[in-house]
């Protein structure tokens, strides 16, 4: 799995010391809260959130939930990306809008399952890429929080899926067709199934998901998008190109921010 080091995507940051022992590392949940806790101090009364999906996401959503009821914020209305979301932020008494009502969004808060040091993402493991970017494309400033697990040195890197939206219809036709898509980088397409009989994986949609593996780099991101986006049958895809204005990722040296206007060229 090839997980860059964090002192690779953050020049300034010093290599880990070598001599002194390091510290018990921290569970992989509370990585995750503290960059979720560090990405709600961007959020302020009266804003339109984009409220991601996922257990990173989570931890923001409870977050905002307590401010709200602490008093600390006020005026914040919630643009929930995926069912699940919408039933946590409920939960947590944030009030819930969308993107036809609010069609310009402040800031959107999520995780990712990949980010590249161009703060490039794969989203989606969770089956939620479309509402994610229909609703993170309308935002100002989208914050994707991560523990450093998440951090590749290339799109695809971690060998785990690329998720695509495709329509039921003919669904293994589409597989083929994307299976096809890329010759050269050793690409498996797989319809995500779930549960005992292995149906298939349904997404707020209504949709499937087929899941693609490349054992090697699939090249220029751009194109590829675009070579998935031009077969009939293909919703969208979990790469999400330029869209992360700031990444915030926690890991065993604590938490870090890194913002795309810091990116060379
Ligand atoms: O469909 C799922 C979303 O794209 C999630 O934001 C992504 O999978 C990251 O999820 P988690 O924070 O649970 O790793």
């Amino acid at each position: 799995m090839a997980v860059a080091p964090p002192h690779l995507f953050f020049p300034n940051m010093p290599p880990p010391p070598t001599t002194s022992p390091p510290p018990p590392p921290l569970p992989q949940d509370e990585l995750k809260r503290m960059a979720a806790h560090r990405a709600v101090e961007y959020v302020k009364s009266g804003m339109v959130l984009g409220l991601g999906t996922g257990s990173t996401a989570v931890h923001a959503i409870r977050r905002i939930g307590d401010l709200l009821r602490e008093g600390e914020l006020t005026g914040v209305v919630g643009i929930p990306t995926s069912k699940m979301t919408e039933e946590q932020a409920t939960e947590a008494g944030i009030p819930l809008s969308d993107l036809e009502s609010h069609p310009s969004v402040d800031l959107a808060i999520d995780g990712a399952d990949e980010v590249d040091p161009q703060l490039n993402l794969v989203k989606g493991r969770g089956g939620s890429l479309l509402r994610e970017k229909m609703i993170e494309g309308a935002c100002e400033t989208f914050v994707v929080i991560v523990d450093e697990s998440k951090l590749v040195d290339h799109i695809g890197g971690t060998g785990l899926a690329l998720p695509v939206e495709v329509i039921p219809f003919c669904c293994n036709f589409t597989v083929e067709r994307l299976r096809e898509l890329f010759p050269d980088s050793g690409c498996r397409a797989e319809l995500r199934r779930v549960g005992e009989k292995q149906v298939p994986f349904v997404t707020d949609n209504g949709n499937y998901i087929v899941n693609l593996y490349f054992e090697r780099d699939f090249g220029d991101l751009n194109e590829a998008s675009d070579r998935i986006l031009r077969i009939p049958g293909v919703v969208e895809h979990g790469m999400f190109l330029g869209m992360a204005t700031t990444l915030i990722v926690a890991g065993k040296l604590g938490v870090t921010v890194k913002e795309k206007s810091e990116l060379a060229g």
